[in-house]
């Protein structure tokens, strides 16, 4: 049996993140970033494929766990028939290499704990040499080094290919464990204390947490989310990965698995987006840095991914030698996605440049200089099909969405002109452009029997993507087009009160065997067009049930399957943590009070 994906809790370090499951082990964790190889893939495998479990010896799931308030330290706890125990885990905040500190604490009576590290480098397959130097103990192979340390030291032994201990905690008392990777060339960093690795870890986050301006009802789940993006970010280049995770399937056994570990920027943008309505500035200004870096040069070669550090290559690979979670394979590394044209993506550019530009952010010329050049790719190249925003991996089409997107960036561009004419360019050329498109969209894009906009022109198709509409502020919501298109959209991909992202029996448009589960956000989505187009009561219904599905950590992955009622897909993933933030925001926040 598989462990279900919301049995997991994130903690992380803003380069890299592990998962943590209620058994105590960690069966996700790469180093040194987040799109490095996993030394622990347990996830995506079984144990044999490195996992790291501490826990009371003999016990099953814990009883309790949750978070410190405001913060991405992790306790889970155990009564057991010895007592109780607490496990806090953390991964500190990085100075020169990764650390993953464990600290077992007893809270009552004295409980037998044990420890099993079985270290996988390269996605489960290589087993480390393992030997002891300076009382500790250090794992070794190729590129990779790994130290395992314990204060009070207790004594580890090795068998079956993994590192053991089993010790006694009474209550009161503390047994921290330190886990640190370096490059095997280099000497062993500095050893940190765990102790004040924990005390700076809270400090941390909660001083983060409180610069959150939302104060309406959901706050925790909001807070949980924002601290759920932060930690998504890869702090030393602003870079956002959509998920920590590569190969979480959309359905179990399907093949629909992909890598999550690099920065899209239509998740990025919208990222900032959230974090830009709760009060994160900094964040907001990092990745607009990282995105003028990563986008530097041809605009014609724009990618709608990249790596940490804006990296072009990402090379699709299957890995072979993992089974998969709950046998769905492949397991890939890399994204071919990125070589897709998607239009939207330059709308949603230029879109959050706006966003900046509104927030206050410090204006540099070349910014301008950037969405100039993006807006001459797009004057060329909107008229063109493309694999839009779903990444489909069948024909390329006339995706609505990606039009709209298209509109955007050019009214955008239009608006930031008028607000400042000193602003360079043509603005006549983008008006222009503007509402060619808008009327190629409502003529081809708009079916007028059923009242409703389309997937792509000439399609009887519906997505969830064109919920967007008026958000976007292509169509007033109160425009009965905007209206039918809501109510078409709820009624066809609806599915058990959530919302699939498009239609699952249409001849399959995604190229792609099997089917999904409800897209999370597109069901966020849905709760913030119901709310445009005037009925509230039922997007806070809608919104209440979608919170609900968060984890006992405030987690959410990328879909949910409302019959089996378990999570899908990578995990957590931005884009519903993003969702929750922006429903949350547009239903509570101060101009939304009653
Ligand atoms: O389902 C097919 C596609 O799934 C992935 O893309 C999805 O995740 C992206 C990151 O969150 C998101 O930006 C995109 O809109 C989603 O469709 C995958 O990366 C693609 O390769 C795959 O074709």
């Amino acid at each position: 049996m598989h462990r279900p994906i919301e049995d997991y809790a994130l903690i992380g370090d803003h380069q890299t993140a592990a998962l943590v499951g209620r058994d105590g082990s960690i069966d996700w964790l790469c180093l040194p970033r987040f799109d490095s190889a996993a030394c622990f893939a347990a996830l995506l495998g079984d144990e044999r494929n490195g996992h790291w479990r501490l826990a009371p010896d003999g016990a099953g799931d814990c009883t309790r766990r949750a978070y410190r308030k405001d913060s991405l330290v992790l306790d889970t706890i155990w009564r057991t028939d010895e007592g109780t125990v607490r496990v806090t885990d953390l991964m500190p905040q990085r100075d020169r290499a990764p650390d993953v500190v464990r600290i077992v604490e007893g809270v009552e009576g004295r409980v037998t704990m044990r420890s099993t590290l079985r270290l996988r480098f390269d996605y489960g397959s290589v087993v480390p040499w393992m030997r002891r130097a300076d009382g500790h103990r250090v794992a070794v192979a190729g590129p990779d080094s790994v130290w395992l340390r314990s204060e009070p030291q207790v004594r580890t032994w090795g068998e079956d290919f993994g590192t053991h201990a089993e010790f006694t905690v009474a209550e009161g008392e503390r047994v921290a464990f330190v886990l640190t990777w370096h490059p095997s060339h280099e000497p062993r960093p500095p050893l940190v204390d765990p102790y004040e690795a924990l005390r700076h870890s809270l400090d941390d986050w909660r001083a983060w947490a409180a610069r959150c301006r939302y104060d309406g009802p959901y706050r925790d789940e909001v807070v949980r989310s924002l601290i759920t993006l932060k930690a998504l970010t890869f702090e030393p280049t602003g870079g956002i990965v959509a998920a920590p995770t590569t190969s979480l399937p959309e359905e179990i056994g399907g093949v629909r698995n992909w890598d999550y570990r690099y920065c899209w920027l239509r998740d990025s943008t919208l990222t900032l987006g959230a974090l830009l309505a709760a009060g994160y500035r900094e964040e907001a200004a990092a990745w607009r840095d990282w995105l003028l870096r990563a986008a530097a040069g041809n605009p014609a070669d724009l990618q709608i991914m990249y790596g940490l550090a804006g990296e072009r290559r990402l090379p699709e690979e299957e890995l072979s030698w993992l089974p998969g979670y709950a046998g769905s394979k492949p397991v890939r590394s890399g994204n071919e996605a990125a070589r897709q044209l998607q239009l939207d993506v330059y709308g949603e550019v230029i879109d959050s440049l706006s966003l900046a530009r509104a927030a206050g952010l410090p204006l540099e010329p070349h910014m301008w200089q950037l969405q100039l050049a993006l807006m001459e790719f797009l004057h060329e190249n909107w008229r063109e099909p493309d694999e839009g925003l779903w990444e489909v991996r069948g024909p390329r089409r006339q995706f609505v969405h990606s039009k709209v997107m298209a509109w955007a960036a050019a009214d955008r561009t239009v608006r930031a002109m008028e607000e400042d004419p000193r602003l360079p360019g043509d603005v006549d050329r983008w008006r222009a452009m503007r509402d060619e498109v808008h009327r190629e969209v409502c003529e081809q894009g708009y079916d007028a029997e059923r009242n409703t906009f389309t997937q792509y022109y000439g399609s009887a198709d519906l997505d969830a993507a064109l919920l967007l509409i008026p958000q976007i502020g292509f169509l007033p919501p109160d425009d009965p087009r905007v209206v039918g298109t809501v109510d078409a959209v709820r009624e066809e991909l609806g599915h058990k009160g959530l919302l699939r992202r498009y239609s699952e029996d249409r001849a399959s448009v995604d190229g792609l065997p099997g089917g999904e589960g409800t897209f999370l956000v597109c069901s966020f989505w849905l709760a913030d067009a119901l709310h445009l187009t005037g009925r509230t009561h039922q997007a806070r219904e809608l919104f209440e049930r979608l919170v609900g599905l968060v984890n006992d950590v405030g987690l959410l992955a990328e879909e949910y399957d409302p019959v089996a009622e378990c999570h899908l897909g990578n995990f957590p993933q931005a884009f519903s943590h993003i969702g929750l933030v922006g429903t949350a925001l547009a239903l509570y926040g101060t101009d939304q009070a009653g």
